[in-house]
């Protein structure tokens, strides 16, 4: 596989708590790696850590290397607005923002590049149409995102996230909120949207990551316990906790 990221001796601390302990881990360039593992065992703080999202937030640190192409975006130097433009992230909770359908899509846009109209029409309809949406939104551009569905806002906020074109996309259990039609059509967008992007997901849901995923990462309690082709990993593991969790037995 070739790796877009390459995660060597990352431990991450929320003050004195570490979080993450020693991960060393590769994501495969243009696949789906899924996160697994019981709550609390640290699969959103990994997440969080490939975009610098935690830089937020005061008392939180990562040491160790995260590369992307190559480059330590733990660095001091790397400009934390660039990355996460590189690095796109869609949250559980469908979050769009207060303003109209095109506004959400062309938000983001609008930081990072100053396109025409015309040009930023063309990059919100082609956002939309990834997300799966474009059909059921192209009449109404105009109106609130707030007005949609769940399953519809969440594939709002994708299309935000797809509309800068990152080069990797995080979603953080992204229809742990949605209903099963919705959830369906969000797992044909991942692996639809896999030709063109990297894409990291954390999952509660077993089935999800085996339908999805590439590669299936499972985390325990800090740690990276193993990681491996996503087939593998749900017919023959290699370690017992995985077997364990994957048939129900604990978490
Ligand atoms: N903001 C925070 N401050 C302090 N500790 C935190 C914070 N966020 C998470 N933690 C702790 O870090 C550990 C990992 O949490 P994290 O949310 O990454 O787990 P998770 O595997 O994503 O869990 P879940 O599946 O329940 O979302 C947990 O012990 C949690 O209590």
């Amino acid at each position: 596989m070739t790796a877009k990221m390459q995660i060597r001796n990352l431990d991450f601390y929320y003050g004195k708590f570490l979080a993450l302990k020693n991960i060393n881990i590769d994501i495969a360039d243009k696949k789906v790696t899924a996160f697994i593992g019981p709550s609390g065992c640290g699969k959103s703080t990994l997440l969080r850590t490939f975009n610098r999202m935690y830089d937020l937030y005061p008392g939180m640190s990562a040491t160790g290397e995260i590369n992307l192409d190559g480059q330590n975006i733990l660095d001091k130097s790397v400009d934390v607005n660039l990355l996460r433009a590189r690095v796109g992230m869609v949250f559980q909770k469908p979050t769009p923002f207060p303003m109209s359908i095109y506004d959400n899509v062309a938000f983001g846009v609008r930081l990072y590049e100053s396109l025409s109209r015309a040009e930023l029409d063309e990059r919100v309809e082609w956002a939309l149409k990834k997300s799966a949406l474009w059909n059921e939104v192209k009449d109404k551009l105009k109106a609130s995102g707030l007005s949609l569905s769940g399953g519809q806002q969440q594939r709002l906020c994708i299309a935000r996230g797809v509309a800068t074109r990152p080069e990797v996309l995080l979603l953080d259990e992204p229809t742990s909120a949605l209903d099963p039609i919705s959830t369906g059509s969000i797992e044909d967008l991942i692996s639809d949207l896999k030709n063109d992007y990297t894409i990291a997901i954390v999952t509660h849901n077993m089935q999800q990551a085996a339908r999805v995923s590439d590669y299936t990462a499972f985390m325990y309690l800090g740690e990276m316990m193993e990681m491996g082709d996503t087939d593998k990993m749900f017919t023959n593991p290699d370690r017992k906790e995985t077997e364990e969790y994957i048939t129900g037995k604990f978490g």
